[in-house]
């Protein structure tokens, strides 16, 4: 899948992190919590690493996900050094007003006029960063919309009570190691759909939730009432049961496949599936296991002086 998900603002936007994050106290990562691996951006680790910043991970989203799998990351990562982790929704009235006593639990020495509690929002685009922000500033301070890179700029705001918060653009990195992770991200929305054909998308999906959620895709595409088996098909014949189901057809009179991809997609952003979530950290290690024994392609081989080539 060719994915162009590093357009020049990211540069900047990353450039203009580094040099906030110097007077910063604590980072605030906001991920999506279906996903919150694969929408964890290195780059914001590595940052945060090089100025020792504490790190608050939030899975947002939580609404979404799958509520044990969720649990499973919480252990995972609050077992982290200098991490704290917790699972909201930011669109839940008095979820994000929990986030400056947290932030005030991983730097005690802050939050004084002398010394404020200075707290950055970083994550990668659309995981519901402004969302966060203005259910802290209980304003609409900052623009949402469910699609990648809204935020342009980075905001600062004063909370009260010697805290100040940080808004800043979504961020990606420029190679995103496990094609897997892009999928995830695309049927997310970090993507934007000039980046990835929906369709490709659609189908993983439809692969991975038919494995994962059998039950709650057969709820709600009734597949057994079109006599098929929910163990039994792929993700494929999963959008073509949805197409003929809701009678997509083009004007050539095939059906319609990009308008049933993108309604699939739709449903489960929306949340109109149930509650899933597309990795677990079992699941990750599985698939990390996995690439790590798959023999490389020669694009990928680090460059050897052979014996022919020595001089
Ligand atoms: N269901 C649900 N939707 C949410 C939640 N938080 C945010 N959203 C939705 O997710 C979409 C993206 O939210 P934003 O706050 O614009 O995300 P962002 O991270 O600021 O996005 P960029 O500006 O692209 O970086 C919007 O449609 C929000 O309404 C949540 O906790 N639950």
């Amino acid at each position: 899948m060719a994915i162009q998900w590093y357009p020049g603002h990211m540069t900047s936007a990353r450039k203009k992190a580094e040099e906030t994050l110097e007077h910063i106290d604590i980072v605030i990562e906001v991920l999506d919590a279906r996903v919150p691996a694969a929408s964890h951006n290195p780059m914001i680790e590595d940052m945060r690493n090089f100025r020792q910043r504490p790190n608050l991970k939030i899975l947002n989203k939580a609404d979404l996900a799958d509520p044990q799998i969720t649990q499973a990351w919480l252990n995972y990562f609050n077992s982290q050094p200098n991490t704290k982790a917790v699972a909201l929704s930011c669109k839940k009235a008095g979820d994000a007003k929990k986030i400056p006593g947290l932030c005030r639990q991983l730097a005690p020495h802050r939050g004084t006029p002398l010394k404020p509690l200075r707290m950055m929002i970083m994550g990668i685009p659309n995981v519901g960063k402004s969302t966060l922000m203005n259910a802290l500033l209980n304003r609409r301070a900052a623009k949402v919309g469910d699609e990648p890179a809204v935020t342009k700029s980075q905001q600062r705001f004063d909370l009260g009570d010697n805290q100040s918060i940080t808004d800043t653009p979504g961020m990606m990195w420029p190679k995103i190691e496990h094609e897997s992770d892009g999928y995830m991200l695309a049927a997310s929305h970090a993507i934007g759909r000039n980046a990835v054909i929906d369709e490709d998308v659609a189908e993983f999906l439809g692969n991975l939730l038919l494995k994962q959620y059998p039950a709650l895709i057969n709820s709600r595409y009734k597949l057994d009432a079109m006599k098929l088996d929910v163990q039994q098909i792929d993700g494929i014949d999963l959008l073509q049961a949805i197409a003929k189901r809701r009678a997509y057809k083009r004007n050539d009179g095939q059906w319609d496949m990009e308008r049933t991809a993108m309604a699939f997609l739709t449903d489960y952003r929306g949340g109109a599936i149930g509650r899933v979530s597309l990795e677990s950290p079992k699941s990750r290690a599985e698939m990390i296991a996995l690439a790590a024994a798959k023999p490389k392609t020669a694009d990928e081989q680090p460059e050897t002086t052979t014996a022919a080539d020595a001089p």
